[in-house]
């Protein structure tokens, strides 16, 4: 099957300031796929080539499939009302509204404000609303849901795991990694004009949680031990426990969270 996106050995400068120093990555059809960094990485400019919204300076970007960009906040004329938007993206896209669509991300219900009367979380729905108004394959999110609360969250993240059940595919930037842990199907982390890393959460953590934590609750309180043996760990923590009378209220054992380990591999492999 032919991958979404392929970009080879991407390279893009700002005159004397190198960004990205050859990218290789691909995205598989139907696939919800992050691109992570930290603030300056570099994910917007890759994220503008591949779209082909900005030039780059040598490397292949392949797309197989139509493609819809959210845009970013403040990108619309202030006094526009989000249906008119709507309208006019469709016009441009030679598309027939999708009224289910349209009632999904909740544009109606804000028909009566202007542009820059709507809250963040709204002008985020709104975004969305004009990236699928062409009906798209391949859907770009930069940063779909920062500044939005929590139920506006989870609602956006409803609305991208829709997407991906009508086998779009979706690309996105976030700063979020609880957002992204349980939203994407694969990551790639781009750190010194390179990717770092390409794969899953899972595989992140086998390259990089090499320690287990065991995080134990009991009427002392919590706490967090960190152990290359989990078995030998566990049994010595928990007959000590007993022998002491202290019972115990919860245990969890992971490898570290998906933040410890992005941060980890920009540590680790830094510019
Ligand atoms: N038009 C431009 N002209 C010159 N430099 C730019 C331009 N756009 C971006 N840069 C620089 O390129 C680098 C990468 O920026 P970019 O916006 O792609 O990063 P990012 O990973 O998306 O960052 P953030 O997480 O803050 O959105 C930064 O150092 C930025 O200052």
């Amino acid at each position: 099957m032919r991958s979404a996106i392929q970009v080879c050995e991407l390279k893009k400068s700002y005159g004397s300031h190198v960004v990205l120093k050859g990218l290789d990555f691909q995205v598989e059809p139907g696939e919800i796929f992050a691109l992570l960094g930290v603030n300056g990485a570099g994910k917007t400019t890759a994220f503008e080539c591949i779209e082909g919204l900005r030039t780059y300076d040598s490397g292949m970007i392949t797309v197989n499939g139509k493609m819809g960009i959210q845009l970013q906040s403040s990108s619309l004329p202030s006094h526009m009302k989000p249906m008119e938007a709507v309208k006019l993206f469709a016009k441009w896209n030679k598309a027939k509204i999708d009224d289910v669509m349209i009632e999904n991300l909740g544009i109606k219900e804000m028909e009566k404000k202007q542009y820059i009367q709507l809250s963040t979380g709204q002008k985020r729905r709104l975004h969305l609303a004009l990236a699928l108004v062409g009906n798209p394959d391949i859907i770009f999110l930069d940063e779909p849901t920062a500044g939005v609360d929590v139920e506006g969250r989870l609602s956006l993240h409803e609305q991208i795991r829709k997407l991906q059940s009508k086998g779009k595919t979706i690309v996105l930037a976030s700063h979020d990694m609880a957002e992204v842990e349980t939203l994407c199907d694969r990551i790639a982390i781009l750190n010194g004009g390179k990717i770092a890393f390409c794969g899953t959460v899972s595989e992140l953590t086998e390259k990089v949680g090499k320690k287990y934590r065991i995080h134990i609750k009991t009427q002392q309180g919590t706490n967090t031990f960190e152990t290359d043996n989990i078995e030998d760990a566990l049994l010595s923590l928990l007959g000590e426990l007993k022998h002491r009378g202290i019972g115990v209220l919860d245990i969890k054992v992971d490898k570290g969270t998906l933040e410890q380990h992005f941060i980890e591999m920009a540590r680790r492999e830094g510019s």
